[in-house]
């Protein structure tokens, strides 16, 4: 199922990654531990209002909605205290992660309804961009949109999903297409402008008006076994932004497993496809 605590610590710092896996449970979470300093807290507070500015223009209704509901912190948000709020909302709860965690683990929480936000905040150099998840981009990026019913259920059904299609050799697949629409997904709805659906924009100040404004950024129409079978690297702007036509689609792929499973059986193990090339 998914390797142990040791095995990815040893991995992650191979990777350079930050977060301090010597202190994870077996399912990867960690205590909080709310200590920030007063420059972290400026540091959030920056991100939060250039973001909000940037989201209002560019994002999905879907996660300014969220927003407008999670009611965005001018602190650091209290885990638990968000906690509470949202298992009112949709059930679902945070719980505090060193980073980047491996993607089975990852679904089993999600399957869960909790979500995994990590617990350390990006450098006031890394504002506009940073190559692995911290807590802005996992909270400011993921959590507005757990306080909307639809949302909510589809990414507990995401997780659900998902561990079973990892049982079937899909780690690879299903983690691709989770990150071409949940952390870099753009979607453009009939008669609406291009807007970012993605977390990993949401998070970007960079990269959210790059994938939606600037006319270097490659954007493919939503193709599901094209998405399963195309690579990506989590540290660098994406070579392709595939553009759902709404939500529906994205949800309605998951009524038939069956496909998904029949997808993940015709190309598993074989090369991926490039996403520069599509
Ligand atoms: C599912 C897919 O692998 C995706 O990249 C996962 C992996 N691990 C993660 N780990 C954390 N902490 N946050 C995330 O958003 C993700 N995304
Ligand atoms: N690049 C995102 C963070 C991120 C890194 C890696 C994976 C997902 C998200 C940001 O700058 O906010
Ligand atoms: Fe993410």
């Amino acid at each position: 199922m998914t390797m142990s605590v040791a095995d990815y610590a040893r991995e992650c710092a191979a990777q350079g990654l930050r977060g301090d896996y010597s202190v994870c449970r077996a399912d990867f979470t960690v205590e909080q531990t709310y200590n920030y300093t007063a420059d972290e807290q400026a540091v959030w507070r920056t991100l939060c209002d250039r973001q909000t500015k940037l989201t209002k223009k560019l994002a999905h209704r879907s996660y300014l909605d969220g927003v407008a509901t999670l009611g965005l912190l001018d602190r650091i948000p209290d885990f638990g205290v968000v906690s509470e709020k949202l298992r009112k909302l949709t059930g679902w709860e945070i719980v505090a992660v060193p980073g980047l965690i491996p993607a089975p683990a990852f679904f089993v929480h999600l399957a869960a309804r909790r979500f995994p936000v990590t617990n350390w905040l990006r450098a006031k150099q890394e504002l506009d961009y940073i190559v692995e998840p911290d807590m802005f981009h996992d909270f400011f990026g993921h959590v507005p949109v757990l306080t909307q019913p639809v949302f909510a259920d589809f990414m507990q059904m995401y997780g659900e999903k998902a561990e079973h299609l990892i049982a079937l050799g899909g780690d690879e697949m299903i983690s691709r297409l989770y990150w071409y629409t949940v952390e870099y997904g753009l979607i453009q709805e009939a008669g609406q402008p291009l807007e970012a659906f993605g977390a990993g924009l949401m998070s970007s100040f960079a990269e959210l008006q790059f994938a939606v404004a600037s006319k270097d950024a490659h954007h493919v129409p939503f193709d599901l076994e094209t998405v399963m079978r195309t690579s990506y690297e989590i540290d660098k702007f994406q070579r392709a932004y595939f553009v759902l036509p709404s939500f529906d689609v994205l949800r309605d792929a998951f009524q038939n497993v069956a496909d998904m499973a029949a997808i993940i059986g015709r190309h598993k193990g074989k090369p991926a496809l490039d996403p520069a090339k599509l």
